[in-house]
Parts: C-alpha cells; structure tokens; sequence
C-alpha cells in the first residue's frame, strides 16, 4: 500500500490518496474521525486547536461503507482557512492589492524546516515553507493511518499508542490488564499516560514550561498485539518491518529517535540479558519467554507484542525567543510569535501509533494476497495456523 498527502497548514483542505487496499473492507467515517478527534486532544496544545474540528469526507474508493479496491481519497478541511484566504490566496494577487497581504516570513525559527527548507526550495518567503512543514499535516496522516487500523483490527491486531514521558518526568507504572485496559485509560488522561501520578506532573511541568514562554517534549510508546509471525524479510534492507517502522517514526514531526524494546539499555547488557528464550506449546505455538527486543528479530515479527518508542524534542516555535536571523537584513533578531502548542507529545502518540499502523498494514497486504478483503483475511488465518505448528 501507499498513500500521499497534500495541503498546506492554512490552506483549504488536507487530502490523502490511499492505494492498495483490498476491496470489500468495512470502512466508515466514524471509524476516522473518532482517530482525528484523538490526534487533537491533549494538554498543551495551542489556540489552533480550539478552532479545528477535524472531521473527514470519504471522497473516493468506498461505497455503501465497503472499499472498493480502487484508490481511497480522504479530506479534512482546515476551518482556520476563513482567516487565511487572502494571505495563503491559490490564484495571483489582483491588481493594486498589497503584498503585504501575504504576511512574508523573513525570520526563520531555530529548530523548525524554515531556513533549511527555504534555502532548498528557494522560498525567501518562508511561510511557503512552513505551511507545508507543519505538523498540520499529521491530520490526514492519521486519517490514513484509521483506514490502516481498521484493516489490522478486521484481522485481530491491535495498536494503540500512549505517552511514557513528557519533559523529564518518567510513568513508573505502565502495568495494564490487556490493550483494550490500555487503550481505557489512556483515553480518560489528558496526556496519555498510564500513570496518573506522572500523568499530573507532566501536566505541572507543560504548564511551568508554558508559563516560562518554553516549550517540552518526551517519548511516545506503541504496543501492537495479535501480529503474527514472520511478517517482514530478513532479504533486503526495505523489506525489513522493523527498519520501516523506524523510518516512520523519525518521519512524525520533532521525532529524533526511535527504540524497540530494551532499546538504547541493550548496549548495557549482555546477551543472556537482552535475547528473548524460545518456547513452544500445542494450543500457543511458539512464543518467547520474554520480550525484551520488542517484537522483531531479523527485520520480522516474532509473534510477541511489537513495542516501540520515539523521542520528541521539544516544539520549535518558542514564546521565549531564540536568537535567529532576519535573511533580509541579515540583522540578529528575537523571534516574536503569535501562537504556538508547547508540548504536543500526546497528540503525537497517536500520529505514532497510526504510521505503525500503516507500515503494519504495508507489510501484510504485500505479503498477503489482498487484492480481497475475505481473501486476506484467509490467507492470514492459514498463515497464523502454520505458524504455529512450524
Ligand atoms: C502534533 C504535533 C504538533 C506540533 N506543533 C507545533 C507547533 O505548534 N509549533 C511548532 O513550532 N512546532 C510544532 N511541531 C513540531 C514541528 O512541526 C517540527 O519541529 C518541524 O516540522 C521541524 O521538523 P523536525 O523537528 O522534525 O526537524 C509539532 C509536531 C507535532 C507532531
Ligand atoms: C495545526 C496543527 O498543529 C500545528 C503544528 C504547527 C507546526 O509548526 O508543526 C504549528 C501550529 O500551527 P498554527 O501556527 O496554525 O497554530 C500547530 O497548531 C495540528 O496539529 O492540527
């Protein structure tokens, strides 16, 4: 499967084109927009949030809530658009009317794609940068990361992403019942986060941070169950799932690192403390005694939960300007903003847990027959059946 998307952070309408999806899959907005209404909530959020209600429009490749096997195109339309009309205006400015209008963006950010992104492309005016480089396009990455979930969850797989860290503060208690206690509880925090008491101050710490004019980040963890065994390859560098998870998760805006399992803590440690001992039972088949790589050996699933993190760094835009420089004067200047989130980790646990959800889906319909849905889902159940008595 592959999916594109288009649409600028002010601009009319975000879309997503999504190809390879087997035909004959239940699929409905409700399912999409309950996932847009997650990405949203969070605490720490800026006062774009408040204008946003992302709601999705199936404009393609479903009929009477079943795919169709042709491409699905996905929009979610940005309602801040009304106060950007002029300023972001598709067709070239009438006679007499002002540059001004366009509101140029001369002063590059530290740590945001400006500069970089304007020197690439040749952008002086840098908010033809920034409206792409926005995180605002996580909105239809998360759309289509829905439809890939939904696959998963068709054929027992479950994803769900949650927040183990915000600005230093660390969740001591991450013990849950089952994904579906995860997933309860995750819901009702306002961060995401398993822990209650982190849960608070992490909130305390996003509110000193947003009081002081900064901004911080921390670390999002996804958990998939039900994955079966051996999907992935070992054969060629693209076709390993856990390489291709990495990369998805350093594509999420601000992500700087990626960890499965035991993670960075494996160079710490011997070998008889990081390899997970093979075991086998007649009504489990093969499983590992622990599961401290996370999930994957040789670029495929073992069969045990995957489990990944990703590291955020703190946001970009500051109310505590960084020093930068004015590419038009090339005077020093501290930047001035007018609104900003100042810790979006949770919001980004469940861009996290969607591109996981994509690359997971990828992999099984590339490995699967899938041009039909029934079919997949046979081929699968075979698969996990033989598998097991490997
Ligand atoms: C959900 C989410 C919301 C974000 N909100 C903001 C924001 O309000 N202001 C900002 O400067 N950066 C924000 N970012 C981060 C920037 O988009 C990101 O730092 C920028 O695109 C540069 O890319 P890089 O940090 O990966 O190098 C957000 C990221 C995510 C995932
Ligand atoms: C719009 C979203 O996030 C935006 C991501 C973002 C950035 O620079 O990445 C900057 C802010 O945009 P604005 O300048 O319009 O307030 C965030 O609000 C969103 O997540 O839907």
């Amino acid at each position: 499967m592959r999916y594109l998307t288009s649409g600028e952070s002010h601009g009319p309408q975000l879309t997503t084109i999504i190809e390879g999806l087997p035909a004959g899959m239940a699929i409905a907005a409700s399912d999409i927009n309950n996932d847009l209404a997650r990405r949203q909530k969070g605490y720490g959020r800026g006062r774009r949030m408040q204008i946003e209600t992302d709601r999705v429009q199936i404009v393609g490749g479903v009929r009477h809530g079943y795919t169709l096997g042709s491409p699905v195109s996905l929009v979610v339309e940005n309602k801040d658009w009304t106060h950007w009309t002029k300023i972001m205006g598709i067709e070239p400015l009438e006679e007499g009317e002002e540059d001004s209008v366009k509101r140029k963006v001369s002063r590059p950010r530290p740590g945001h794609a400006d500069l970089n992104g304007g020197m690439k492309y040749g952008h002086r005016d840098m908010r033809n940068v920034l409206e792409r480089s926005s995180a605002r396009e996580t909105t239809v990455r998360v759309a289509a990361g829905s439809v890939a979930k939904k696959l998963l969850s068709l054929l027992g797989i479950k994803v769900v992403g949650h927040v183990v860290e915000i600005g230093g503060i660390k969740a001591e208690n991450l013990k849950y019942e089952s994904i579906e206690d995860l997933v309860k509880r995750t819901e009702n925090s306002p961060v995401r986060c398993l822990d209650e008491q982190a849960g608070v101050k992490m909130m305390e710490a996003i509110d000193d941070a947003k009081n002081k004019g900064d901004s911080i980040g921390g670390v999002v963890e996804v958990i998939v169950e039900g994955m079966p065994a051996g999907v992935g390859s070992y054969v060629h560098y693209d076709r390993k799932l856990d390489a291709n998870i990495a990369r998805a998760i350093m594509s999420i805006n601000a992500f700087k690192g990626v960890e499965f399992g035991l993670g960075f803590e494996m160079a710490r440690k011997p070998g008889s403390e990081v390899h997970d001992e093979i075991a086998w039972t007649k009504e489990e088949g093969y499983y590992r005694r622990t599961n401290r790589l996370g999930g994957f050996e040789g670029g495929m699933t073992t069969g045990m939960p995957i489990v990944v993190k990703g590291v955020m760094k703190p946001i970009p835009t500051l109310y505590k300007p960084l020093k930068s420089v004015d590419i038009e004067t090339k005077e020093e200047f501290q930047a001035s903003i007018e609104r900003s989130d100042s810790c979006a980790v949770p919001s980004a646990s469940v861009v996290a847990e969607s591109v996981v959800a994509w690359e997971l889906a990828s992999a099984l319909t590339e490995q699967f027959s899938s041009d039909r849905f029934d079919i997949l889902e046979r081929s699968l159940e075979e698969h996990r059946q033989y598998t097991k008595e490997f």
